[in-house]
């Protein structure tokens, strides 16, 4: 059984209306590994990450995680996968301590107190651990968000932009965590990012899409080389030029 890839995407498509978000993906992330998604505004990366979630259905393929079918079987799995978003707010009246219990309560963790306890020494939340979530500041909110995603300690991580709107000290620390999780737990960590750094620091490997399709797939050493480039960043913007190259010729046709 251990060889069933953490992550499967087939040949996942999302149409909606007159826009095809994510156009015929593939994927497969084997258990273990961190892969960082990237892409330019509106690429698909979100569209993915929630289908891969079950929280979207697909027009057409499937998403898998640890084997289950994501439209048919999402609950055989959820309590071994996580997420964080920031498109999904936590309830704002309740206070981070009563969204950590809330949370540790609907994975059936055995000890809900302790575990949101043990949460808030971990991600440092004890400054504004009895503050309504929804008063924090939007930094504040990303750390409780984390910290939410890791309450049932998942085998399966996604993470949407995991470090928007956090100061880069801060930054960094969360990475730290993020890192400290797949170590500790062997986890699966699949993460929409627009941070380059993050991405070379974090990730074993980097799908880069553009207008809805994967247009690289390699590690960062490889890109590097591919793109004869020194950072990230450059490959990134080659890759988004790429984008706006394709745009102008599809313009003159
Ligand atoms: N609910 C929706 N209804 C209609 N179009 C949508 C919807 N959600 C996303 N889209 C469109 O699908 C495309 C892909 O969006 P998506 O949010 O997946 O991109 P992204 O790569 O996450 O972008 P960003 O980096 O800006 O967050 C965009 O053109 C977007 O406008």
């Amino acid at each position: 059984m251990s060889d069933i890839p953490a992550i499967e995407v087939e040949n996942l498509v999302k149409i909606y209306d007159d826009v095809t978000a994510v156009d015929g993906v593939s994927l497969t992330i084997p258990k273990g590994a961190i892969v960082g998604l990237l892409g330019g505004n509106g690429a698909g990366k979100t569209t993915t990450i929630t289908s891969i979630m079950g929280l979207l259905r697909p027009t057409s393929g499937r998403t898998r995680v640890l084997g289950a079918d994501m439209m048919r079987e999402r609950h055989s799995v959820l309590h071994r996968m996580n997420f964080q978003s920031p498109y999904v707010d936590l309830p704002g009246r309740l206070t981070v301590r009563q969204n950590l219990l809330t949370f540790a309560r609907l994975y059936g963790h055995p000890n809900p107190k302790a575990r949101a306890q043990q949460l808030a020494e971990e991600l440092e939340l004890f400054p504004f651990f009895d503050r309504k979530t929804g008063q924090l500041s939007a930094g504040q909110k990303t750390r409780v968000a984390l910290a939410k995603a890791l309450v049932n300690d998942p085998e399966v991580l996604l993470l949407d932009e995991p470090t928007a709107s956090l100061d880069p000290d801060t930054a960094g620390w969360i990475r730290d965590r993020i890192s400290d999780h797949r170590t500790k737990k062997g986890a699966t960590i699949l993460l929409a990012s627009h941070n380059m750094r993050e991405v070379e620091r974090l990730c074993d490997r980097v799908v880069f899409m553009r207008r809805g399709k994967i247009v690289a797939d390699a590690t960062p050493t490889e890109l590097l080389e591919k793109y004869g480039r020194e950072t990230m960043e450059d490959v990134f913007i080659d890759v988004a030029r790429g984008e706006a190259a394709m745009a102008a010729l599809e313009g003159a046709l």
